[in-house]
């Protein structure tokens, strides 16, 4: 036979069969099939006609099929019980040319489903991504790392494996099953109509276990999540691991996550183990069935053995179709659970979005100002700043300083628009960050983040990555102004030199560096330093001062830090103090301190 029943696609997400309870761990909130369905089919625009000349595709060779064995039956009645050898011809080419045809479009039936099936991946992975950017980086800070990529993986796959190549396979198994039935049923309606009633008993069987699936299923999109998190931590922390000597207990925190996935592993092996034999049971019932009935009409003349025979290859087909389709109803529940979890994100809004009627801010003299600013972080009680009042001119350098925990990084979140205030407005130029488009508003603030953030592309990508269209020439001016040229240049490869994994590659201060180079490359007019001193030495922070001082240069700077040792002389340096009960923010005027390594102070 031609095998039109093939599985058209494999998932290619490894160990997907996993259950048991993960303490204490949440899972994404039970959405229906339903739901999934009207939040992803609008993501088969545009594939639909793939999807469909998949069905049609399989469709067709199932037709062969049922030909095919129809020509079995006659070969069987009027060659080989008759022995006449001319009479074999004819029946013996259509067949191969059935087989021929049948070959061709299940070919090209599984390669369009396939090819429907990725673009749809790549269109909801890039949807997801670009979802995910729009929400504040806190979203993903709150999260382990390795639970969303999960997401972005494993579970992205989950879903087209429901909505994509799921329902190809849904519509071509369901028609095939109608073919055999409807053959069977000519061959001899009544015989069909004895086995056929045993049909139910696979559809209840599979419903028995489609609830157990979908718990086994949604524990295994967490247990994958947690796990792939243990791995993102400890290979990301390797440095921390390793000089806490903490190796073995990262080894026993995978192993117990291992754990967790095997034992859910093996607590869907036991399920899938138990479906295949209660199915196989109702299937030997059909089988005896038939033959014994068969054997009964053949006696009575009423039935030849061609007719039994391809009476019993239609069943064998239609079985394993009903099968089938049951087994689709358990991937489906499975399916479901990995679409909750991304459903999850997509349905997370966006703390902060541009107004209908927001304008885009033109370059200024950069004059920037908080005007009576209230804040809490989301899902805090607690307020950070109530009231808080403080102005940067433009060009002017804005010493912020403060103990520890007083909201000094939450004013650059703020002035980013990763956050709206609560009370009170922000003012860049005179105009409210709020009526601003985010794009703008961030092109014209700089921000060089309390720990050096690199990517794992070269020299040259680094610098120019808020300016990706710069030229060599404009890479290394910033690089000479930032005093990591000569250090470039004895790099093996230069600017094209990979940083390692985060900048791992190079020196602290080396980064630190190559992040001025970059923030004065982009030449925005206000410029933030969340403590750019943080984790440098003494003689490393006096060799970044001279490029930290060129930066500033022209630009209004608000430095946010609270050693203040490096502060220029006669900035004026406000302090920030920890909000008490009720209380305003309160802002110190401090002098400037009289030491002896300060930045070099902007005109
Ligand atoms: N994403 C967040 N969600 C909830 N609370 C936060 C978040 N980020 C910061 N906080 C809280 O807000 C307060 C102010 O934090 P912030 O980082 O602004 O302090 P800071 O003055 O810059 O401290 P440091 O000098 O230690 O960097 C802290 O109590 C902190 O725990």
């Amino acid at each position: 036979m031609v095998g039109v029943l093939d599985k058209p696609r494999e998932s290619r997400r490894p160990g997907r069969r996993l259950s048991l309870p993960v303490s204490g761990r949440e899972l994404a909130p039970a959405i229906s099939i339903r739901r999934t369905f009207r939040e992803f089919w609008p993501d088969t625009r545009g594939l639909r006609r793939l999807f469909a000349a998949g069905v049609v595709l399989a469709i067709v060779a199932a037709l062969c099929e049922v030909a095919a064995i129809r020509l079995f039956g006659h070969i069987t009645d009027e060659v080989l019980a008759t022995r006449n050898l001319t009479a074999f011809w004819t029946p013996a080419f259509t067949w191969l040319g059935l087989a021929a045809v049948a070959g061709v479009a299940s070919f090209a039936g599984s390669y369009v489903t396939a090819l429907g099936a990725e673009r749809f991946l790549l269109a909801l992975r890039d949807r997801v991504f670009d979802h995910l950017q729009t929400l504040a980086p806190d979203f993903s800070e709150n999260r382990r790392l390795g639970d969303l990529m999960a997401r972005l993986t494993d579970d992205v796959e989950a879903i087209e494996e429901l909505v994509g190549s799921g329902l190809v396979k849904a519509l071509t198994t369901a028609a095939s099953a109608v073919f055999f039935a409807c053959a069977a049923f000519f061959v001899r309606w009544d015989l069909a109509l004895v086995t056929m009633a045993l049909i139910p008993a696979f559809l209840l069987v599979s419903k028995a276990f489609a609830g157990r699936f979908r718990t086994a299923a949604a524990r295994e999109r967490a247990s994958n999540g947690a796990m792939n998190s243990v791995l993102e931590e400890g290979l990301a922390n390797q440095p921390l691991v390793q000089a806490y000597n903490r190796q073995p207990a990262e080894s026993r925190r995978l192993h117990a996550e291992g754990w967790t996935w095997l034992r859910a592993n093996m607590s869907q092996a036991w399920l899938s183990g138990l479906y295949g034999p209660a199915v196989q049971v109702i299937e030997t019932v059909c089988l005896i069935v038939i033959l014994g009935f068969g054997a009964w009409e053949i006696a009575a003349g009423r039935l030849t053995i061609g007719g039994l025979l391809s009476f019993a290859a239609y069943l064998a087909m239609l079985y394993p179709a009903v099968q089938s389709l049951g087994e689709l109803a358990l991937t489906v529940s499975e399916a479901a659970a990995g679409s909750d979890r991304v459903i999850e994100i997509l349905g997370s809004r966006p703390a902060v979005t541009d107004a209908p009627d927001a304008v885009a801010a033109v370059r200024g003299p950069g004059r920037v100002e908080f005007d009576q600013v209230g804040f809490a972080y989301p899902n805090r009680a607690r307020p950070v700043l109530r009231d808080l009042s403080v102005t940067a001119e433009p060009g002017e350098l804005l010493v912020v300083t403060g103990p520890s925990g007083a909201g000094k990084s939450t004013l650059a979140k703020l002035l980013l628009r990763f956050y709206d205030p609560a009370a009170g407005r922000i003012l860049l130029d005179g105009a409210d960050i709020r009526g601003l488009t985010r794009e703008s508003l961030r092109s014209n603030v700089t921000v060089l983040h309390q720990e050096t953030l690199l990517f794992s592309g070269s020299v040259r990508d680094n610098i120019a990555y808020g300016r990706p269209d710069a030229s060599l020439d404009e890479v290394i001016g910033a690089a000479e102004a930032a005093g990591v040229h000569d250090f470039v240049k004895m790099l093996p490869q230069g600017y094209d030199t990979p940083v390692g994994q985060r900048g791992r590659l190079l020196s602290g201060g080396q980064r630190q560096r190559i992040a001025i180079a970059r923030a004065i490359l982009r030449d925005a007019p206000v410029l933030v330093l969340d403590e750019p001193m943080a984790g440098l030495d003494e003689a490393t922070a006096a060799q970044i001062m001279k490029p930290l001082g060129r930066l500033m240069s022209g630009r209004t700077t608000i430095l946010i830090t609270h050693d203040l040792r490096h502060v220029p002389e006669g900035a004026r340096t406000v302090e920030l103090e920890p909000l008490r009960r009720e209380e305003r923010s309160r802002l110190k005027v401090v002098g400037a301190p009289r030491r002896s390594s300060r930045l070099g102070c902007p005109p």
